[in-house]
């Protein structure tokens, strides 16, 4: 099955502002880029056979995508937002003929082969998988192509996703796996991820 993962990445100067109460502007950007490059370490090695797409509005990410053996997508700047950066994957999966769009944020601090492996295993079977985050945010979505899907990233997206697969007649399930669902979005998160102590949790 022709698979595309698709991880969408703000600039690093952008990203996780909840942190912000603890780190300043540098370390934040600091943390965004270490768990950008371990996700594309990660299935750069264990995955070789899957493509992946980042899509970003920021030159500087664009050119880590592709030193990492990514290719990279350019949102415009400022106005686009995580679905429709999102969509944007979605529209160059369709158009490559991809029969598989798997999205992840750029932000797990874990990453696990057994639970991938998981993953992709129901992905065989339901037209769309997702693996939720702690916090009712989408951490994994696996959709079979050709599909008319719209994204609803944003508060109790999993459950969102989940519902409209449903009303759209598809075969869908969601999933909670423990390092997965773990997003470093909140100071807790990080602290949990550093607690736990492997992947990236241990540089965080
Ligand atoms: N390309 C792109 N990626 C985005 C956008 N918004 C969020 N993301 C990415 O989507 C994933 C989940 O993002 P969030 O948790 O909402 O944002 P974050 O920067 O990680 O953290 P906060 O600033 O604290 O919300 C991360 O990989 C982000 O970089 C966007 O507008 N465009
Ligand atoms: C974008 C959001 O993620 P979180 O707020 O958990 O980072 C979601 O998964 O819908």
């Amino acid at each position: 099955m022709k698979t595309l993962i698709a991880m969408p990445m703000k600039a690093y100067a952008d990203a996780k502002t909840r942190l912000s109460g603890e780190l300043d502007s540098g370390a934040r950007q600091r943390l965004a880029k270490v768990l950008f490059e371990y996700g594309q370490a990660f299935f750069s090695e264990n995955y070789p056979q899957l493509d992946r797409l980042v899509v970003t509005p920021s030159s500087e990410v664009a050119r880590a995508a592709r030193r990492a053996g990514a290719s990279a997508l350019r949102e415009p700047i400022g106005v686009a937002g995580l679905n429709a950066a999102v969509a944007m994957a979605l529209s160059y999966a369709r158009l490559r003929r991809y029969d598989r769009l798997i999205v992840l944020p750029a932000d797990l601090a874990i990453l696990k082969t057994v639970e991938f492996d998981a993953l992709l295993e129901l992905a065989d079977r339901y037209d769309l998988v997702t693996a939720r985050a702690h916090d009712g945010g989408t951490n994994a979505l696996l959709l079979k192509l050709p599909n008319a899907f719209t994204f609803r990233y944003g508060a109790d997206s999993a459950r969102k996703h989940l519902h409209q697969a449903l009303e759209l007649g598809m075969r869908a399930v969601t999933v909670s796996l423990p390092f997965i669902g773990l997003d470093v979005d909140s100071p807790c998160d990080r602290a949990e991820a550093r607690r736990i102590g492997v992947g990236a949790g241990a540089y965080l």
